[in-house]
């Protein structure tokens, strides 16, 4: 074999995130069949309108739809496209706007200062949010404009259709544009069973960042603005931050694979199941103890120090830095059940050895 071929699979890495998972079959063939012959450059090509129609139908709501190859560049640019430099812009205090973006939305929006709202299992409540935007009226105080909601949210809970309407009702009421981080907007839909459009509606959201690298596509996010005002002059901002794909049919193509027969819904269906099993076990086991509701794909547990390097020595892989040193188990919809059964009998050995 050639030596520097990649190995198929990096044994251990299937619950580091669901971004390692690769794409699934519904996204491929999308791609593959808009490999066929050439295609207008730029977003001129036949497949991209057609995506951004299948969107406008999924959601049951008139909106622009564009398309971006990431999720801090969908994040920044939307955020940017929202507010002012001299604005602010209200998050969760562990929202991937605050903690996993780089500066992004600071940077592309010229210096919109993100204010951070205490958040309960990584859910925004009106209280911290209102607090944020009367705590002063002073001109030294960056204005409030925005209020960002992440769902699900990065600690794997999903916000009620309640909860957001509660939002949604203080956003408007306090003059805040409502802007949703759509990450893993799928793995709501499927946790909520509503309709998408329903979650849009009961937090009156301005534009939406909608996942789709987490929920099987190869790479790609969009920016869908609901608020068509707001979308204006977004595709300038989308070229200048080198956002727009010459290439675009590849990026959107995909999405025809995965939105066909509700795939995105089987999907993320299947991540939350795999997520709850794993969940459901893990509890079970003395001396862990899951820290949120798993609501959607992510698992969070408080390991004893013993676990976590005996699932290291195992060559399990997963992130500890996003729930504050607990561990980060992700499911996608490539976690295989077996891989969940294989990750709690680790755990369950060296709980037992105890
Ligand atoms: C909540 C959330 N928002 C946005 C993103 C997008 O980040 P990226 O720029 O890595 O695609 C991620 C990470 O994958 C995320 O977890
Ligand atoms: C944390 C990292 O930025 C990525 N959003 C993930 O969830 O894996």
């Amino acid at each position: 074999m050639n030596g520097n071929a990649a190995a198929k699979t990096q044994p251990g890495c299937q619950f580091a995130s669901d971004n390692t998972a690769g794409a699934c079959p519904e996204a491929l063939a999308g791609f593959l069949e808009a490999n066929e012959g050439c295609q207008l450059s730029y977003g001129n090509d036949a497949y991209t309108p057609a995506v951004a129609d299948r969107l406008r139908e999924l959601f049951g709501l008139d909106c622009d739809v564009y398309f971006v190859f990431n999720g801090t560049a969908a994040n920044s640019l939307a955020v940017s496209t929202c507010c002012q430099p001299y604005h602010s812009v209200i998050c969760a205090d562990v929202a991937h706007l605050e903690t996993d973006e780089c500066g992004g939305p600071e940077f592309f929006s010229g210096g919109a200062k993100l204010l951070l709202a205490t958040s309960v299992h990584g859910k925004l409540e009106v209280p911290s949010v209102e607090e944020l935007v009367t705590r002063r009226t002073d001109i030294h105080y960056p204005k409030p404009h925005v209020l960002s909601i992440t769902q699900s949210t990065e600690l794997g809970t999903v916000y009620t259709l309640d909860e957001l309407a509660e939002l949604g009702t203080a956003a408007k009421r306090l003059g805040l544009k409502v802007h949703m981080d759509g990450a893993r907007f799928a793995n709501a839909v499927a946790a909520l069973d509503v309709p998408p459009g329903e979650i849009i509606r009961a937090a009156q959201v301005d534009v939406l960042c909608l996942g789709g690298a987490k929920i099987g596509l190869p790479i790609g996010e969009a920016v869908i603005f609901f608020n068509r005002k707001l979308a204006a002059d977004f595709a300038y901002r989308c070229k200048q931050a080198g956002q727009l794909a010459s290439k675009m049919r590849f990026l959107t193509a995909p999405w025809l694979g995965l939105l066909s027969n509700d795939a995105w819904l089987k999907h993320a269906r299947h991540g939350n199941a795999m997520a709850h099993r794993l969940s459901t076990g893990l509890q079970r086991l003395p001396g862990v103890e899951v820290l949120h509701p798993t609501d959607a794909n992510a698992v969070f547990v408080a390991l004893p120090e013993q676990v976590h390097r005996h699932l290291a020595e195992r060559g399990w892989r997963y992130y500890t830095f996003i729930g504050r040193g607990s561990a980060r188990f992700m499911c996608s919809w490539a976690t295989a059940l077996a891989d969940v059964d294989e990750l709690l009998a680790d755990v369950s050995v060296v709980i037992s050895a105890r």
